[in-house]
């Protein structure tokens, strides 16, 4: 029997994903964090340069520079003119250091005989021309990194030619991940039999890390009110946001809705796609909870959907789905049950315009949590999908390795 009060059930995807977006807290919070480390990582502040680059008048191509005044004084004749005193040779993005030399004139444009000048031959030269001035490329005072930017190694290179080694960035949100379940024993131990590795929280802790933030992990919980009562007080005092898993299911272990909606307020209390259907949504002292489910099908998924636009929120930075189009390889029936949504293979196939979907097996625990680089989305009351059948799939996103 269920006390989770006036919680909204069965959310369709994108009322979830509004309802979370009203309680997520932008904090910006600034340290400052050494060049090399703050890939990505978000810009605080506008991130000026400290330098201006060239810092010296430079030579854009090869070939000769020299004083314009003096080209007009020469009355264009320059057949008498002397290397080092009325020009110098210059290269591209040296420096030119001489004062005066203002001007230059690319090596093919110019006539030497046995190594004098003798002519410039280009007819329509202005003051000026083909020198980098200071500051071209950078200036002090420009903004290199505009605040909020999510910092990319290219911004590494930007900001290390400005001369900018300490870096302002937003502290990382931190991500509270609590197993809990009975049967649950560590990935160090022996499990005996009929307990079960607890698996989540490794991939849960590494997304966390790639996404931006920074996992604090807690100990397997047991299955108790009083227990999960107080992790989930301590987790919400502690971070940003809140993941528990496991023990949302219908049976049993009812717990976890139950021991959210005791301390804080629940907002839903499942989703209206499976795989991960019982995925719930907390607030406690104002902290964001996710009740994600057990089975890491469905755990890895509602994770994605649901978390990482909440840990991309907390940064400032927005979410975005991307759907391409693909012809389907199989039959997909809908699901007896609910929405669903199945994994997906993307692929090319050579000659053919569209990606290939190949639809992934779902056993709770099969491979395809690593292998799907796609999620299709099959309506319960629709007709499902036929093999040949042009479908959008949405492309799994926030993955190095996909
Ligand atoms: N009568 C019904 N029973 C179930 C329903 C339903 O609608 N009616 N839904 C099923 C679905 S779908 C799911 S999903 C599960 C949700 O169950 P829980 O979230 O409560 O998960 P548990 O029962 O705690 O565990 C299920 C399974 O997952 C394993 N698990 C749990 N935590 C972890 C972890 N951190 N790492 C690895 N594996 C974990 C756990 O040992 C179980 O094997 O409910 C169905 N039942
Ligand atoms: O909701 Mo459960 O994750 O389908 O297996």
């Amino acid at each position: 029997m269920s006390m989770t009060g006036s919680a909204r059930m069965n959310m369709p995807r994108l009322e979830a994903l509004e309802e979370i977006g009203k309680h997520i807290k932008y904090r910006p919070i600034e340290e400052i964090v050494p060049l090399p480390d703050a890939v990505k990582r978000v810009a605080a502040r506008d991130i000026v340069s400290r330098l201006n680059v060239p810092d010296v008048k430079c030579s854009r191509w090869d070939g000769i520079c020299f004083s314009w005044q003096h080209y007009l004084d020469s009355g264009r004749d320059v057949s008498s003119w002397q290397a080092e005193v009325d020009y110098i040779f210059s290269n591209t993005g040296i420096p030119v250091f001489q004062q005066a030399f203002d001007t230059m004139v690319m090596i093919e444009k110019t006539t030497f005989h046995e190594n004098q000048l003798i002519s410039i031959d280009q007819k329509d030269v202005v003051q000026g021309q083909q020198m980098i001035p200071v500051g071209e490329r950078m200036a002090i005072g420009e903004i290199i990194v505009a605040k909020g930017t999510l910092i990319t190694p290219s911004h590494l290179n930007l900001l290390a030619t400005g001369g900018v080694i300490q870096v302002p960035v937003l502290k990382k949100p931190i991500v509270a991940l609590l197993p809990s379940g009975n049967e649950l024993v560590s990935c160090y131990n022996t499990p005996a039999p009929g307990q079960t590795i607890e698996s989540n929280t490794f991939s849960m802790a590494a997304k966390v890390r790639q996404w931006g933030g920074k996992e604090l992990l807690f100990p397997i919980a047991r299955d108790e009110h009083a227990v999960l009562r107080s992790r989930l007080k301590e987790a919400a005092a502690k971070a940003d946001i809140v993941v528990i898993c496991g023990g949302s299911g219908r049976g049993r272990f009812d717990l976890l809705q139950e021991a959210a909606s005791d301390v804080g307020e629940l907002y839903f209390s499942s989703v209206e796609h499976g795989p991960g259907k019982r995925t719930c949504f907390s607030l406690i002292d104002g902290t964001p909870v996710f009740g994600l489910v057990g089975p890491p099908g469905g755990e890895e998924m509602t994770f994605d959907f649901y978390v990482r636009p909440a840990l991309l929120a907390c940064l400032g930075q927005p979410y975005r789905v991307t759907e391409v189009q693909a012809v389907l390889d199989e039959d997909i029936a809908p699901h007896h049950r609910t929405d669903f949504i199945y994994t997906i293979g993307l692929y090319r196939v050579p000659g053919e315009k569209l990606l290939h979907a190949r639809p992934l097996p779902h056993s709770r625990l099969d491979r395809s949590i690593a292998e799907h680089n796609g999620y299709l989305f099959v309506h319960q009351k629709g007709p499902g999908h036929k093999k040949g059948e042009t479908v959008m799939v949405e492309l799994r996103t926030g993955h190095e390795n996909i």
